[in-house]
């Protein structure tokens, strides 16, 4: 994998995550861990585990991808680890959570008012 991005050893996937040990999600590729980064920068460190859905190519295109793209709404890659089996992606950490989180938690805001007053209505008298 060539990037302008940082190389990290898997030493440095192992310091920077605490050995793996909090996983803070589970998508596509494999498992997500927090990670710290020069002992003050939060980081997602995506592993690509080798029973993973989606493979290496798919992998190697979201690095590039992110290598080309630049947005403020868009995750930052800060570096990658390709040693061997071992290939892990290092992102900026998004605290807020993501778009499906968002989306669900503003289709909650707009659902719960429209049911909240029909709980409320005075029964009908007869
Ligand atoms: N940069 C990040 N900061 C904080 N949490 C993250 C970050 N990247 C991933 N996560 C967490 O890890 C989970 C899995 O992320 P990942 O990008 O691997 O898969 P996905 O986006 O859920 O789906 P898929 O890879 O199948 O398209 C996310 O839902 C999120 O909770």
């Amino acid at each position: 994998m060539k990037s302008k991005h940082q190389r990290f050893s898997y030493s440095e996937i192992l310091n920077m995550t605490d050995n793996f040990k909090t996983i803070i999600g589970d998508g596509g590729f494999g498992k997500v861990y927090i990670g710290i980064l020069q002992e003050h920068t939060q980081v997602a460190v995506k592993m690509l585990s080798t029973s993973s859905k989606q493979g290496y190519k798919e992998f190697q295109s979201e690095a590039q991808l992110l290598t080309i793209v630049h947005h403020r709404n868009l995750v930052s890659l800060m570096g990658y680890c390709d040693e061997g089996e071992i290939k892990a992606l290092v992102y900026e950490y998004m605290t807020n959570g993501n778009l499906q989180q968002h989306l669900f938690a503003s289709l909650v805001t707009l659902i719960v008012p429209l049911h909240v007053p029909s709980a409320e209505q005075p029964k009908a008298k007869f």
